[in-house]
């Protein structure tokens, strides 16, 4: 099936995509089974904080220095696909610094470039406008975009839990 799937669109296929919570992997995952593609984690060379607070903290110090940090690996032979699905969730109503990295990082031009975006109910943002800007050369088709589950949202019924019980 796999195989059918490849052979019918033609191309060699890459799935590049980056996740805190892993909703963007599952979509990622399933592109990867689906197309017969190649998969491949985007991640920073120091991982962000484990703590989401701190996380969304210094996710948006980052951004408002426009700031682009280095990768722990590039994609090695990206000259060789014909077609990019590229997966990330909206940090702070914007794509994650590391997105920037990885657009700065490659050269994607002549390819297809599908993005597929998560977001917790806000909408993407300015990401469609810095996917322009960062790979004018791409031919960037329209964006899947889903709202997913938002880690905020579990961890303030957990918080909302506690107190409860501490009210005991
Ligand atoms: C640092 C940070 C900032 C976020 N900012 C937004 C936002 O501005 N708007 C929004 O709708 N969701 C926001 N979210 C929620 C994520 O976009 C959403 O939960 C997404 O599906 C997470 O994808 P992941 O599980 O692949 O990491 C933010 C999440 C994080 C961690």
């Amino acid at each position: 099936q796999d195989g059918d799937t490849a052979r019918i669109r033609g191309g060699k296929i890459l799935v590049a995509y980056l996740t805190r919570s892993g909703n963007t992997r599952v979509i990622a995952q399933t592109l990867h089974r689906a197309l017969n593609a190649d998969l491949f984690e985007i991640r920073p060379a120091s991982p962000y904080p484990a703590d989401y607070e701190e996380h969304v903290a210094q996710a948006s110090r980052e951004r408002a220095e426009g700031y682009a940090p280095p990768l722990a690996a590039l994609v090695t032979d990206i000259a060789s696909y014909d077609e990019v699905f590229l997966g990330f969730p909206i940090w702070g109503q914007a794509a994650p610094p590391p997105i920037l990295s990885f657009l700065k990082g490659h050269d994607l031009r002549a390819k297809a470039l599908r993005p597929f975006i998560t977001h917790g109910g806000y909408g993407v943002g300015s990401a469609p406008g810095t996917l322009a800007g960062l790979a004018p050369a791409a031919r960037i088709q329209p964006a899947f975009v889903m709202e997913a589950d938002q880690e905020r949202r579990t961890l303030n019924q957990i918080k909302a839990w506690l107190g409860r019980i501490e009210g005991e």
